[in-house]
């Protein structure tokens, strides 16, 4: 199986969380099942990763669930269409993320976000994440994603005053 990044078009693949250009970046691999209509995303973080000594930083935590999100976006969409990502590689960006931490994350073992789509509308779909150390359920996400179009990132698109 294909990582849904990897279908992502070279000019979209910087991302800090999940370009595979990036090689500074976390570069993240996300897996669609669409059997259970669910995402899957595995990343062990490294011990700079560090909130407090044995405990996972959050905004990584969060970093992880925003790019999660966004594979996730892609893949439901597709999915929705009925479409595959190798004919229509479909790319969004967050308008909006929430993050909960229900309980700390130990530092050490590998991590798995498990993305469903909640909605599925026009260019927007919102995506709930739930990460697990060891099976236990430590952060919950929502995020909002909106679809982005070819030649969007010119400098029209840019925000003003950036
Ligand atoms: C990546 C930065 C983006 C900045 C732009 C510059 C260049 C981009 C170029 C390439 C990008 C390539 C790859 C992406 C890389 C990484 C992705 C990883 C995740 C991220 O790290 S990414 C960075 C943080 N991200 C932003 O920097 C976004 C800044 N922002 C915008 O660029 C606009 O804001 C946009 C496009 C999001 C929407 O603008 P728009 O005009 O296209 O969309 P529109 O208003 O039509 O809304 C359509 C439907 O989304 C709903 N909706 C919109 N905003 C909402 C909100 N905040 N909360 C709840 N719902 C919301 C509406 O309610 C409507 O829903 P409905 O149809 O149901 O009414």
């Amino acid at each position: 199986m294909k990582a849904i990044q990897l279908y992502y078009p070279p000019e979209w693949a910087h991302c800090y969380g999940c370009g595979y250009l990036n090689a500074q970046g976390l570069r993240i691999e996300t897996y669609w099942h669409p059997e259970r209509g669910e995402s899957e995303t595995r990343f062990t973080p490294k011990p700079h990763h560090t909130a407090i000594p044995g405990f996972v930083y959050g905004g990584l935590l969060a970093s992880l669930v925003d790019c999660h999100s966004t594979a996730t976006a892609a893949a439901a969409k597709a999915a929705a269409e009925g479409v595959s990502l190798e004919e229509a590689p479909l790319r969004f960006v967050t308008a909006s993320l929430k993050v909960d931490f229900l309980k700390p994350t130990p530092l050490g073992p590998e991590l798995r976000l498990v993305g469903r789509p909640k909605e599925v509308k026009g260019r927007k779909v919102v995506v709930e994440t739930e990460l697990y150390a060891e099976e236990t359920l430590t952060v919950r996400g929502e995020a909002v994603l909106v679809q982005i179009g070819e030649g969007f990132g010119r400098s029209e698109d840019a925000p003003a005053g950036g």
